[in-house]
């Protein structure tokens, strides 16, 4: 009961005890109005429960849907929106805290023939296993996310360039390893990545870009191989 229907009901028998109301004739009218408030109330109450209800479902829609639209339907991984918002946080927080950052832009060889030697389910099938291996070579706190196409973006925090190159070459090996079954036909698969470290004052689109260029290098050398940016492989032959 609310507070007006208790207020209701104490009047109405406070009305009852007193002896000047009591068997008035419109008394029994009045219970009748009460009993009619009592139940509109009821109803009431039923429909709040159940715009409380459905505010709850379009909440948990909304999350559904914001989340997927930050993930990779083919691979599970997060997308490349999700991973812009990920790098432009870490790289403010690398600019504040002048922690390290190192970004490895991964692109698989050859994709091209496998789409056109197996059939692009066959590439699906291979995309979604490089990016299993690519997360299951990385640790919890780094990200891998799709970043288009046959690209992969990694972000790991805290990583020095020397550091960086042993993690792009442990997850390169990692895709590069065993055959990717396609169907029953072992298919050879092997990525290039361009690693970029950070550096003080840049802002994310730079480290990627960076980072595009060494791939673009890797791929120049032959492919299968993680080349690091220019200015950071300065860095890396004094020992950082
Ligand atoms: N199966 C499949 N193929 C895709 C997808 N996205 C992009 N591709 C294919 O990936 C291929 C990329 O080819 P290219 O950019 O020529 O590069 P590549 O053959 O990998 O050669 P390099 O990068 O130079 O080693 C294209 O044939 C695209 O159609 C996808 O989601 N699924």
């Amino acid at each position: 009961m609310t507070k007006e229907s208790e207020e209701i009901a104490k009047r109405l028998a406070a009305l009852e005890r007193d002896p000047a109301y009591r068997d008035h004739p419109l008394m029994a009218e009045l219970n009748r109005l009460a009993e009619r408030f009592y139940k509109v109330e009821r109803q009431l109450r039923k429909v709040s429960r159940i715009g409380d209800l459905l505010q709850a479902l379009l909440r948990e829609d909304n999350e559904a849907f914001e989340q997927a639209a930050l993930t990779d339907p083919l691979t599970g991984l997060p997308n490349r929106r999700a991973m812009q918002e990920q790098l432009e946080l870490e790289a403010a927080r690398a600019e504040r805290e002048g922690t390290w950052l190192v970004v490895g832009m991964g692109d698989v060889d050859h994709f091209k023939a496998v789409n056109d030697s197996h059939g692009h389910e066959t590439g699906d099938t291979v995309l979604q296993e490089v990016a299993n291996r690519l997360e299951g070579g990385l640790r919890e706190y780094d990200q891998c996310a799709r970043w288009g196409g046959e690209e992969f973006l990694v972000l790991c925090p805290g990583l020095s360039a020397a550091q960086a190159v042993r993690t792009m070459e442990r997850i390169r090996e990692a895709v590069t390893g065993e055959p990717v079954m396609g169907g029953t036909t072992p298919i050879r698969v092997s990525i290039s990545f361009g690693v970029a470290v950070y550096q003080p004052g840049e802002q994310a689109d730079d480290l990627t870009s960076r980072a595009d260029v060494a791939l673009y290098e890797a791929k120049r050398q032959g492919r299968n191989r993680s080349v690091l940016a220019g200015e950071d492989a300065r860095h890396f032959s004094r020992g950082d």
